[in-house]
């Protein structure tokens, strides 16, 4: 089975948890993009929710969807999320950010009392890492920032390139936010909710794509069927 039907399996499969009336996080990227597609099946016959997205591309996906939008300026809470990642690992850490929305993306789940993860199998690992680490940053002070982030580094044990992203265009990537994004090819993050606790007090730093204990599920699919991991 290709990839993409297995992130559409993962979708359906999270889809189920969704009840008439919910307030919904919905996350960005190739396989979030299944789930907006399949919840707007479910409210063009009739169910009842609201969503708040994470990004400009899936607010446009969701209102093609026909799925009523709103914001976390109206609301203050949500009840669930649903969004993918780019590795978890056994304690449902996750590394997010591929597509560059990790910022409310975070906001989002951090907003809502569940977070489900839905994923292609591919994306379990033992340890984080092999992804490359989005770290939002200010364009200001940009050196400072990364001197900051490789001492940041260093003290969580990991070391490795730091590659400014850039778009398809060829130039810098500018997140939703009007952020740039430095990815960090670090290869094993031995101590991920280390590394986001020295990441986070860096003031260049907006945000990074280290999500510690805010998943509460994966729902992960693969050619053998659906698993599904529970935070502990
Ligand atoms: O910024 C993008 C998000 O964090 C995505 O959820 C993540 O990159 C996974 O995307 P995909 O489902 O396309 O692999």
């Amino acid at each position: 089975m290709d990839m993409d039907a297995l992130k559409r399996q993962a979708a359906a499969r999270a889809l189920e948890e969704v009840r008439d009336g919910m307030k919904l996080g919905l996350g960005t990227g190739s396989t979030a993009k299944h789930f907006v597609e399949l919840l707007g099946e479910k409210v063009r016959s009739g169910m009842k929710v609201i969503g708040v997205p994470t990004s400009e591309v899936t607010r446009a996906d969701a209102i093609r969807c026909g799925i009523p939008l709103t914001t976390l300026d109206e609301i203050d809470h949500l009840d669930l999320t649903i969004d993918g990642a780019d590795e978890i690992d056994p304690a449902l850490n996750l590394i997010k950010g591929g597509g560059g929305a990790l910022l409310r993306e975070k906001i989002v789940a951090a907003a809502s009392d569940r977070m489900i993860v839905i994923a292609d199998d591919s994306k379990w690992v033992d340890v984080l890492g092999r992804f490359p680490l989005p770290v939002e940053v200010i364009p200001f002070g940009l050196a400072a920032t990364q001197a900051a982030m490789a001492r940041a580094f260093k003290e969580a044990g990991v070391s490795g390139q730091m590659v400014i992203r850039k778009g398809k265009d060829g130039h810098v990537f500018v997140t939703d936010g009007g952020h740039w994004i430095v990815d960090a090819h670090l290869g094993r993050i031995g101590d991920p909710p280390r590394l986001a606790g020295l990441l986070s007090v860096i003031p260049g730093v907006v945000e990074h794509g280290l999500f510690i204990g805010l998943g509460s599920v994966a729902v992960l699919a693969g050619a053998q069927g659906i698993r599904v991991v529970e935070r502990r």
